[in-house]
């Protein structure tokens, strides 16, 4: 543990927190190693406060382990099963519907595998098929812990009892993802881009606009304005961003997955959370006081380290992008020995001298795969004339430096293979091995690997039984089922993403892709013209080789249109609508997806764009006369249920 000395600001809160230590002892007992329970508790305690002002003074590993150093001493301590305080708003305290409570903590792959054993052994002792076990991996929010059950919004307070903060929604709140009130608990956050942006010139922290967004005094301008902006958001978790699947794929592509989470939303996170999502195992695992026992936070601690780079090699990509791997003199960081990195480009290596002799910093944020940070000591970079893979001589075209060659160069078509058969899903065995050994005998596309035989596979140079496998594999890639989207985005056309397909498949039928223009595709919500143009543009050359797989006939599922979906009769069908007060007829949650079945839009705060504003009981004339300034037709809620011809109950 490294020496603590407290700052002015990390002063003042301990004045607030009413501590009887002095600092100066307290930053002594930070150091020592062998702490009495008291003064275990102190430093938990006086960690503790500083943390939840947005202060803290050691890192979250360390405090974890003094944790545990009180697990160790005393293990039914009341401090570890209750979960830690937040700061207190105001004194008043009202029962929450259901117990918050905190996580328990991993920070290294073993423990998580640990963790996945004892889900095993539920699934096991409750004779659930391995098969079923699904995990669901999310980001871990760094905010303000709250409970919304549609009426209040409540703090975690202690877990049992928290605070009636629902006037935070009154101010403006807004629920991300367009999520509905209602789903539970959630986390009060703020978009890092938003404080980076404009709040940092007047917060030092998102924690301290965290408390003001709830605290019951007048709030700051900037903070309302950030309201306003929708840049602070309740997150219900049951809405996050998150990966599902299989818990044996999890640890299989572990570090990918949890990058891929950790880097889904932009909101400070300090973790990603795992669980399990099948209820009996959930129900037979149960929770201690402290924590639910089918679930886990996975943490990383911020390390840095500056490296040497031995040389920057360049590798081809699929669409003939040439990234920059810098190698390095080997260096410990977090566990993990590290030897190269990805330069983010080309420009970057130009401008910020990366090359033989430079030296980097090198960060693990959380991130399990490091990034540079800065270059601390430039080199004469080190920049490539010509593709590594098929020589060509290569062109700048903004950051990135590319091989021009589109239809000889082996690593684009090598890449270009992998991508198809990996995007697929449903197949195995086509990786970067059997691909390179098959381009060497000029197989060179999608449709050719489909017309090879095990005879040809035998003549590469495989044994018969794995060319028995890829045959049958090839076979499968067609009979097993797959969405349309998923298919189109497996030809790898940049901006084409799975993402891109389902939306552009919404509208078109995958054959009619081909034949819209830039224009029908700016009309379709997410696409500008730029977009649209190179995905025009890269669906023309795909055109003859997508057609050529496409006839070899698989079972493809289509992209439900997004006119199929709802009543399109309705009057309210493609409307955007917004429902404030109380309503009678049910929740307003019911009624927002009623709403939604009927084809309308259902936003949280009057914009232009909207169309109706439904009003329940007790809104505000101000609000009212705010909406039909904006052009908006303010309807009551008897005026909403004639419109939809739906008298009774939902
Ligand atoms: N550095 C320090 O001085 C210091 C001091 C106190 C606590 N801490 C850290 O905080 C931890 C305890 O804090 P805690 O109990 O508030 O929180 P926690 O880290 O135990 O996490 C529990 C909370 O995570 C939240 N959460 C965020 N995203 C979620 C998601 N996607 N799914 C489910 N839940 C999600 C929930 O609101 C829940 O209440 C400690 O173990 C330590 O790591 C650090
Ligand atoms: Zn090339």
């Amino acid at each position: 543990m490294s020496a603590v000395k407290f700052n002015q600001q990390q002063l003042s809160v301990l004045d607030e927190a009413d501590l009887q230590q002095s600092a100066s002892e307290l930053e002594s007992l930070y150091q020592s190693n062998n702490l009495s329970l008291d003064n275990l508790l102190l430093l938990l305690e006086v960690s503790n406060a500083l943390y939840r002002a947005g202060y803290p003074v050691i890192d979250d590993q360390s405090y974890d382990q003094y944790l545990d150093q009180l697990k160790d001493k005393d293990p039914v301590h009341p401090y570890l099963t209750t979960v830690e305080p937040e700061v207190v708003v105001d004194s008043k305290t009202v029962p929450l519907p259901q117990k918050m409570l905190s996580t328990d903590k991993a920070y290294s792959f073993e423990e998580i595998k640990k963790w996945s054993d004892r889900i095993l052994k539920a699934a096991d002792e409750l004779d659930v098929a391995e098969s079923d076990i699904q995990v669901r991996v999310t980001p871990k929010l760094d905010g303000y812990a709250a409970f919304d059950d549609g009426q209040t919004l409540y703090t975690r307070g202690d877990g049992v009892r928290g605070q009636d903060v629902t006037r935070a929604f009154a101010r403006g709140l807004q629920v991300a993802n367009d999520a509905e009130r209602g789903l539970g608990p959630g986390e009060i956050v703020i978009k890092k881009s938003y404080f980076d942006e404009v709040l940092s010139k007047h917060f030092e922290n998102s924690r301290n606009i965290q408390a003001a967004i709830i605290a019951e005094k007048k709030i700051d301008a900037n903070i309302q304005k950030a309201i306003d902006d929708g840049a602070c958001v309740f997150y219900p978790f049951a809405a996050i961003e998150n990966w599902t699947g299989h818990y044996q794929t999890l640890l299989n592509d572990f570090e990918k997955i949890v990058e891929s989470i950790w880097n889904a939303v932009d909101f400070d996170i300090d973790g990603v959370i795992i669980e399990t999502t099948n209820e009996e195992i959930k129900a037979h695992m149960g929770a201690t006081r402290h924590h639910h026992r089918w679930q886990i936070a996975y943490k990383v601690n911020d390390e840095s380290a500056e490296v040497e780079v031995v040389k920057v090699l360049p590798q081809t990509s699929r669409t003939g992008r040439l990234s920059p791997v810098a190698e390095l003199i080997p260096t410990k960081l977090s566990g993990a020995t590290i030897s190269r990195v990805t330069v983010h480009h080309y420009n970057m290596v130009k401008t910020n001298g990366v090359g033989p002799g430079a030296v980097v910093q090198l960060v693990r944020s959380g991130l399990v795969i490091p990034k540079i940070e800065k270059v601390i000591k430039a080199a004469e970079p080190e920049l490539p004339e010509n593709c590594p893979s098929c020589g060509s001589h290569v062109i700048w075209e903004s950051d990135h430096l590319m091989c021009p060659n589109k239809t000889d160069c082996p690593a684009q078509t090598e890449n270009t293979l992998i991508h198809f058969f990996k995007t697929l899903g449903n197949n195995d065995g086509f990786g970067p091995k059997v691909i390179e050994k098959i381009s060497g005998f000029n197989v060179k596309h999608i449709h050719q690997i489909y017309q090879l035989t095990i005879e040809d596979f035998v003549k590469f140079g495989f044994g018969d039984k794995t060319s028995q496998n890829l045959v049958d594999q090839l076979k499968a890639s067609r009979e097993i089922e797959i969405e349309d989207w998923r298919f189109l985005a497996a030809f790898g056309v940049s901006r084409l993403g799975g993402g891109n397909c389902e939306k552009l498949l919404q509208h078109h039928t995958l054959t009619e892709l081909f034949d819209i223009s830039v224009e029908d595709m700016v009309k379709i919500d997410g696409f500008a013209q730029l977009s649209a143009e190179a995905i025009f543009e890269g669906l023309a050359n795909i055109r003859e080789e997508f057609f050529k797989v496409y006839q070899l006939g698989f079972n493809l599922t289509q992209t439900p249109k997004l006119s199929d979906a709802g009543n399109s009769d309705s009057p309210v069908a493609g409307k955007t609508l917004v429902f404030t007060g109380t309503m009678l007829q049910g929740s307003r949650g019911d009624m927002e997806k009623q709403a939604k079945g009927l084809g309308a839009k259902v936003a949280k705060s009057v914009t232009g764009k909207t169309d109706y504003l439904v009003t329940g009981e007790k809104v505000g004339e101000a609000k009212i006369k705010a909406a039909q300034e904006k052009g908006v037709t303010v309807i009551s809620e008897g005026e909403y249920l004639t419109l939809i011809n739906a008298e009774s109950g939902l």
